[in-house]
């Protein structure tokens, strides 16, 4: 229903009116977008207020960035675009990083600002916060536009939905200068001009020829291995996966954030023995993982000596080939493909040798085995392995329980630690390995799933999204953030030589983070060692209460740059000394 700006008043000529704001909240309710994530200000402050008095729920943050992370992992969980709201120039910057993440993860998000006037921007005028926002954006997302006239907020609107959705999803920017909101029309016109966005993500149907191809050569493998993405997470075909990865019989390894999608624990699960199943292999299925740094680009000392054949199946066509040859690759949405390699399987399917289950069955419980007593210590100050073994615990108690992590150590070590039972439940850095997703990411998965959330982060991570935390307390979240605090990055305990400046890696010694939740009425809590920690995670999870628990960490434990160390270059000086 359009919601009614005003009423006309030139006598005997009333007519019901609506306006550009009215048309951008008409147009998100006939889409089904029912959030907002906004930070209020000049031109957009209005159409926050009206969005909500209009039955959207308006989030606001404290900063764009984290509003923008907010909208990219909403879209993430829900296959629709999360929107997120800013004011024009230096709030629409802040919004970008987060536009651009979305796009690199290929979350499906849209990038709503207020800008100021084409006419005097175009002139370079100096008008209030100019600037060419459409320009800018352009190239960090999968597409851009902008919307002069009140009358095309319908297709303006439909157009970002479906860019944003359809085919590879990513980020899109919709420029809304700030004299549209205020242009008036017959609320007649508006209507008709929306528009209801019909199958915005339709179907990709793989050729059976590409199928049969992928088939053939799976079955042809004496040692097979399925990689599951994050695209395969998101594509929410959850049973299909399982059936044809437990049909096949092919161990799986997960990437992070495809964690979950079967059980870590499941006995095809290769998760804990990474190393071996990458070197050994001969057949690789990624489904809806791509062949970037976090796979080593398929190729290296990683993947071992042995030749690889690559089937991909992935919903853009050039993500084929990208880094090393496919010798089958299979384009379609993944629900499509997988639900077509279980109908092709057919009966005759034989699992793969058990000289190679049983290989990878023994390497995953020797590294259990040898990471089972470490998690059980119960150090104060705490090590990264005491602490995560209590995280562990809540995690297999409450597996509805949804896992938010960054860091470096702290997110290294709790993505191999850390065992998760659900799809869709462990939210993370993503491709980038971004530093700033944390409270952002734990909103909107508090608010988009109903669910309890465990934000694991470490301290230097949390300050990109710390002061969140009164948004948490203001919405009274069920979100309970832990943060791994040893003083500093990858370690507390460098020292500068040079002069009196701390070293360029640490941070205040013994800092409270836990009285950060308090000033905002929210329960902070000191943990010093991990049965403080249990009991605090524990009674946060029962009381649903916006919850920080400071987890102090030994300031000397941690290791430089987690394990991306071939990603960190020393210079030859360095070396010498
Ligand atoms: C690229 C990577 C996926 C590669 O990681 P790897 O260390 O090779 O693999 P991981 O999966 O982390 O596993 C490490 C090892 O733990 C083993 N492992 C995994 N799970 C388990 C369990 N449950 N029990 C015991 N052992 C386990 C696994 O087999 C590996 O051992 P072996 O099999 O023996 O090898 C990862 O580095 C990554 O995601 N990096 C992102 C980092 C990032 O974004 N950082 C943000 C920047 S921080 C700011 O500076």
């Amino acid at each position: 229903m359009l919601n009614t700006a005003t009423k006309s008043e030139a006598p005997g000529t009333e007519q019901e009116l609506t306006d550009g704001f009215h048309l951008v909240i008409d147009a998100l309710k006939l889409n089904g977008i029912n959030t907002i994530y906004n930070v209020p200000g000049i031109p957009i402050t209005d159409l926050g207020r009206m969005a909500q008095a209009a039955g959207i729920r308006v989030i606001s943050f404290r900063h764009e960035q984290n509003a923008g992370y907010a909208a990219g992992i909403a879209g993430y969980l829900t296959k629709k675009p999360g929107v997120c709201l800013t004011v024009s120039a230096p709030g629409f910057l802040n919004g970008l990083t987060a536009l651009a993440h979305a796009t690199t993860n290929c979350y499906p998000m849209i990038l709503v600002s207020g800008s100021s006037e084409r006419e005097i921007v175009d002139l370079q005028q100096g008008d209030y916060e100019e600037m060419d926002q459409l320009a800018i954006a352009k190239p960090l997302c999968k597409a851009a536009y902008r919307v002069l006239h009140a009358q095309d907020i319908g297709i303006g609107f439909a157009r970002a939905i479906r860019a944003a959705v359809s085919g590879r999803p990513g980020g899109v920017y919709l420029d809304l200068p700030a004299k549209l909101f205020g242009q008036v029309m017959s609320a007649d016109a508006g209507r008709k001009s929306l528009v209801k966005v019909i199958d915005a993500a339709p179907a990709q149907i793989p050729s059976p020829a590409s199928v049969k191809r992928a088939l053939d050569v799976l079955k042809s493998a004496k040692r097979p291995l399925i990689i599951l993405g994050k695209g395969a997470a998101y594509a929410q075909a959850d049973e299909e996966i399982k059936n044809f990865v437990e049909k096949s019989g092919v161990p799986f390894l997960p990437m992070s954030m495809a964690k979950g999608l079967l059980p870590d624990t499941h006995p095809q699960c290769a998760g804990a023995a990474r190393s071996t199943v990458l070197k050994e292999s001969e057949v690789v299925l990624l489904i809806g993982a791509r062949l970037n740094w976090l796979l080593s680009h398929g190729k290296g000392k990683s993947w071992g000596e042995a030749p690889k054949k690559f089937i991909q199946v992935d919903i853009e066509p050039r993500e084929m080939d990208s880094n090393v040859e496919i010798v089958a690759p299979v384009v379609g949405d993944i629900g499509s493909v997988v639900s077509a390699f279980n109908q092709a399987m057919g009966a005759g399917w034989t699992a793969p040798p058990a000289e190679w289950t049983k290989a990878i069955s023994s390497k995953r419980e020797e590294n259990v085995a040898k990471m089972a007593p470490k998690l059980m210590n119960n150090k104060s100050p705490m090590d990264y392995h005491g602490a995560l073994g209590v995280l562990k615990n809540v995690i297999k108690e409450y597996p509805e329980a949804i896992l938010v992590n960054e860091g470096a150590n702290t997110l290294d070590l709790a993505r191999g630690v850390i065992d998760m039972y659900r799809p869709r439940k462990r939210l993370d850095v993503g491709t980038w390995g971004v530093m700033g997703i944390g409270m952002g990411q734990a909103i909107a998965a508090a608010l988009e799933t109903g669910h309890p959330v465990l934000a694991v982060e470490g301290d230097s991570a949390f300050g990109f999204s710390g002061m969140e935390v009164e948004t948490i307390c203001r919405y009274n979240l069920p979100i309970c953030v832990v943060i791994f605090n040893n003083d500093g990055i990858y370690r507390g305990t460098d020292v500068n030589g040079a002069n009196a400046d701390p070293a360029t890696t640490v941070f205040v010694k013994g800092a409270r983070y836990d009285k950060m939740m308090e000033a905002f009425g929210g329960i902070g809590v000191n943990a010093t060692s991990p049965d403080e920690l249990k009991r605090a995670v524990n009674e946060a999870m029962k009381s649903g209460k916006p919850t920080l628990i400071n987890a102090v960490i030994d300031p000397a434990a941690g290791s430089e740059s987690g394990r991306i160390g071939n990603l960190n270059p020393q210079s030859v000086l360095q070396k010498k000394k």
